[in-house]
């Protein structure tokens, strides 16, 4: 759909953002004119075999596609709708006939069964579904499409759609689409796992029926199911808290908790593998003397017990990790090694973040801009795998607030995440990872390092994030790993604001522009205020000479001499040292001089 995108750099020409705008607008301007207008009915053959044709050519596309070389999709932002908030249950049902254009059908839900193939594209699928009247119409996931690795509209036959929204795609057919994960209920096709036993069974037969489920979890384990093998531990869970002893409880939750880490849900690895310990001498003792009598028990050749509960702890403390608990994990870890000195298995757990970018124009500002929305996705089902990871995810700051839903995180259906909210909370919070020096670039989350070789990559850090930026920063990040280290550059007195550079683009317009771009805010620090009172001449003159330091640089390594190469940059660093008056910019850093000094200082050395 749009050109194609190569590490930090989106190539685009003035045409092609021109195309991008223009089939937007005249696509809002379609919608608004046929909001209410009745649906149109489809003929069920024609659409259902212009869905598989579309499914074919998007896996062949996708076969023989050099991903590398595949095109970046673009998609509009900027109309967001909140995600439905009634349960299941309060909402009245209604037909694909019913369903008007341009409409948010609230108070109603949709029932519908696949009919046709899913087309999988990068940035949504698609497929044709059927209500029981046999009607068929085109339904839509935009974005957040999959869950455990899964595509949503593959994974089942049998959908409810919440409150379905009822619109055109981009290229102006009609859909129902899907935003919000939440919005679409998946009727996972009824397995045999659900235990319906009645009330005077025999506990050996309960028993029997629990280890058969925790089996079949095995299996699937084995077969790397995980989704099976959550839903057999499950049903065993159920069976067997019918049992007078727990020891089947804790193997179904312990070997559960080992599913869940591998599925990403946090919340629910750390209370099974907590309720999978084994209690030790003094029963729910907990603090010192819990670890004294554990360790003892150690010793007491309990070995087994010791080793389980070690497994425990080193599964909770992983999920206590992976949501950010930092403490209660080093203290779980702790726990762990008591147990199993020899075991070094205490490891950090490194996050990956989905680097798939996307051009978007936003109509709010008519602005496009490289958007990662690889990260996204990962934040959004986080998010929904881990319900209490999204109040201080929603409590970060986006433009958009939320609309009604603000503030709801769950109905009694599920968890519910605002994926509009957190489009603009990752757009003004997300950082670019500068994977090759382990330093934060100063790109936004769009870009990667401000040196680029980050190949995009981008995260999300929440307590990060609520560092303000500043020209002249006090602070500077680096990341080890998933970690983000906050260095002071200078000594900071008590009550001084911690502030970090967004961007370190040596030209003052340029770092204007790009501020105001990414971040949507026009800085006035010390240093924009002494660059924007300086003589617009001599302005230009250092930019002029800005952009040639940038020349040099990329053009250094291909010179033969290192000496004559070192005397051009002086040269260049005293022509842009003369365009700073002393006086004006005594504590102020030199930004336009800043690459070019770095490299000096190591040519130097190398010398
Ligand atoms: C990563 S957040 C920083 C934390 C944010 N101020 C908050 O209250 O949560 C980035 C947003 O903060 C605001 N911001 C950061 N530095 C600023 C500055 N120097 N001047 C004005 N607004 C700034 C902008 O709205 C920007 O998009």
């Amino acid at each position: 759909m749009a050109p194609g995108a190569d590490g930090n750099t989106v190539y685009l020409t003035e045409q092609e953002v021109q195309r991008i705008q223009t089939t937007v607008k005249e696509n809002v301007k379609k919608r608004t004119e046929l909001r209410g207008h009745a649906r149109e009915p489809r003929q069920a053959k024609d659409a259902i075999s212009q869905a598989t044709g579309a499914a074919l050519m998007a896996d062949m596309g996708s076969m023989s596609m050099d991903q590398s070389k595949e095109s970046i999709p673009a998609l509009a932002v900027g109309q967001p709708y909140p995600p439905c908030t009634a349960p299941l249950k309060e909402l009245q049902p209604m037909k694909l006939a019913d369903l008007t254009l341009e409409t948010h059908h609230r108070g109603r839900q949709l029932s519908v069964k696949r009919a046709s193939p899913v087309v999988t594209l990068a940035s949504r699928s698609w497929t044709m579904v059927q209500d029981d009247a046999e009607e068929t119409e085109r339904l839509e996931i935009v974005l957040h499409k999959t869950l455990h690795g899964k595509d949503v509209l593959e994974s089942a036959s049998t959908f409810i759609i919440k409150e379905p929204y009822f619109t055109l795609t981009e290229e102006g057919e009609p859909t129902l689409r899907i935003d919000h994960p939440s919005d679409l209920v998946v009727l996972h096709d009824a397995g045999n796992d659900q235990p319906t036993l009645p009330p005077d069974v025999s506990p050996d037969e309960i028993e029997k029926r629990a280890l058969a489920h925790k089996q079949k979890g095995n299996t699937a384990l084995g077969k790397n199911d995980l989704p099976l093998a959550h839903a057999s531990y499950t049903a065993g869970l159920a069976l067997a808290a019918r049992l007078p002893t727990a020891d089947l409880s804790r193997d179904l939750h312990r070997n559960r908790a080992h599913v869940n880490l591998l599925l990403g849900q946090f919340d629910e690895a750390r209370s099974d593998a907590l309720a999978a310990l084994i209690p030790t001498r003094e029963e729910g003792g907990g603090g010192a003397e819990q670890q004294k009598n554990e360790a003892e028990a150690a010793n007491d050749d309990d070995a087994r017990v010791a080793e389980l509960n070690a497994k425990c702890y080193f599964r909770a403390g992983t999920a206590a990790y992976s949501l950010a608990r930092f403490a209660e994990a080093r203290d779980l870890f702790e726990r762990q090694l008591r147990l199993m000195p020899q075991d070094k298995g205490a490891a950090a757990n490194l996050a990956r973040y989905g680097a798939l970018a996307a051009i978007t124009y936003d109509v709010r500002d008519d602005r496009i801009r490289v958007a990662p929305v690889g990260l996204e996705r990962v934040v959004v089902e986080r998010a929904v795998k881990n319900p209490s990871l999204i109040g201080d995810l929603m409590d970060l700051y986006g433009d958009w607030d939320g609309g009604e839903a603000k503030g709801v995180r769950e109905t009694e259906d599920g968890p519910v995440v605002d994926v509009f909210r957190v489009h603009d909370i990752v757009a003004r919070n997300g950082f670019g990872v500068d994977s090759r020096d382990g330093r934060g670039g100063g790109g936004g989350p769009g870009q990667g390092g401000s040196g680029g070789g980050s190949g995009g990559a981008a995260g999300l850090w929440i307590r990060a994030a609520y560092f303000n930026h500043s020209c002249v920063p006090n602070t500077e990040r680096e990341f080890i790993g998933d970690l983000i280290v906050v260095r002071a550059l200078r000594d900071i007195a008590a009550g001084e604001e911690l502030v970090q550079s967004y961007d370190v683009t040596g030209d003052y317009e340029g770092r204007r522009e790009a501020l105001m771009t990414t971040w949507g805010f026009e800085c006035n620090c010390a240093l924009c205020e002494a660059e924007r009172t300086d003589d617009v001449a001599v302005r230009e003159k250092r930019s002029k000479l800005a952009k040639e330091a940038d020349e040099f640089l990329k053009t250094v390594g291909t010179l033969a001499s290192k000496r004559l190469a070192i005397a051009k940059a002086r040269r260049l660093v005293a022509a842009i040292d003369e365009t700073y008056d002393d006086k004006k910019y005594r504590d102020l850093p030199r930004l336009a001089n800043r690459l070019l000094q770095q490299w000096l200082s190591a040519a130097n050395r190398q010398l």
